[in-house]
């Protein structure tokens, strides 16, 4: 299935990082520790020797690098109203400055590409003319060069689920506690918006397993929801597939909740493999188990931002 956002435009392949165009620049290895909450644009040192290793091959060779980033909570903030969510401000700026340098960025997200293109504010935006966004976990794809959604159809356990689920949280006592988000391909059922956010999400994860289990698909859990989609597909398989397609040497991800651990694992895999790489994570009080494991702990989306203007700068210093 295809479908057109934003302006026609002739298709154009992902460029192979070889040969991606990148202004010059001066490698640098990167500064001094910055923990949490330090001044913008101050580039933070990884606290592992892989992430260190990682930011430096970025900033040497960025045209040989994929900058991979999760959308709700890397770069939006956490709203109540999933609707409601919008990149963070400075985000899109961010991105624009980094985006001619690297060989590619790359939105990796549960969302469907064209609700994260279109929260995001991605449609047409100057300099992110070659951006990609990967929805559904991957399933789905935006390119910002043809304007077009590539999305398969959803498979028949996501009707029958949908069908199903009134029923489900009806027994459970639980439709004031709940609040569907019908994705197409996937059923979100978030609970941020009940009196005890946690209290529901107990209440409703065992039922949502079965009902999942009952119709071929998989949860899963993040913030304050438990998704119902399609299994074969996660954010690991969709940055790997994506680093490939690219020929990228090196890779940073970025990401704040449980369904990111699976892109930790890829870029954990790609590093085994002798690729570059940097685990980033956009902290928060609400999951704690990205941040063992990244190189480089910041404070949310506007940390996130900070951080994409603080490796602009150094890219953009004259070489
Ligand atoms: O992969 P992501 O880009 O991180 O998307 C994961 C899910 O994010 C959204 O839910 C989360 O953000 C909401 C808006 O801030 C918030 O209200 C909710 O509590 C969070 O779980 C989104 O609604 C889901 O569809 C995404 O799959």
């Amino acid at each position: 299935m295809r479908r057109r956002y934003g302006r026609t435009r002739h298709p154009q392949p992902t460029p192979r990082c070889a040969d991606t165009p990148v202004p010059g620049t001066r490698p640098r290895p990167p500064g001094n520790l910055v923990a949490m909450g330090s001044p913008p644009n101050s580039l933070p040192t990884p606290v592992t020797e892989a992430g260190r290793e990682g930011l430096a091959a970025l900033l040497d060779s960025p045209g040989r690098a994929v900058l991979a980033l999760d959308f709700d909570g890397t770069l939006a903030d956490i709203v109540p109203d999933p609707e409601k969510a919008r990149a963070h401000p400075g985000a899109v700026a961010a991105l624009a400055r980094l985006a001619p340098r690297l060989c590619s960025l790359v939105v990796i997200t549960g969302r469907p590409a064209g609700v994260a293109v279109r929260l995001g504010g991605f449609t047409d935006a100057p300099g992110l003319e070659r951006l990609v966004v990967l929805g559904g976990y991957g399933a789905e794809r935006w390119d910002a060069a043809t304007g077009t959604v590539r999305a398969p159809a959803p498979p028949p356990g996501v009707a029958a689920v949908q069908a199903e689920l009134p029923g489900v949280l009806d027994g459970l006592g639980a439709w004031h506690a709940s609040w569907v988000e019908d994705k197409g391909r996937a059923i979100a059922v978030h609970t941020r918006r009940a009196e005890d956010p946690q209290a529901a999400f107990e209440l409703l994860r065992e039922p949502l397993y079965a009902l999942a289990e009952r119709h071929g698909l998989i949860v899963e859990p993040g913030r304050y929801v438990l998704e119902l989609r399609p299994p074969g597909m996660d954010k690991g398989v969709a940055l790997a597939d994506y680093v490939r397609e690219t020929g990228a040497t090196t890779v940073l991800y970025g990401g704040d909740d449980l369904g990111d651990l699976a892109a930790y694992s890829a870029v954990d895999k790609l590093r085994s493999d002798g690729l570059a790489g940097v685990l980033v994570c956009s902290g928060s009080a609400e999951v704690a188990e990205l941040a063992g494991r990244a190189d480089l702990v910041v404070d949310g989306p506007a940390g996130v931002v900070a951080l994409l203007h603080a490796l602009a700068d150094r890219l953009e210093e004259p070489a």
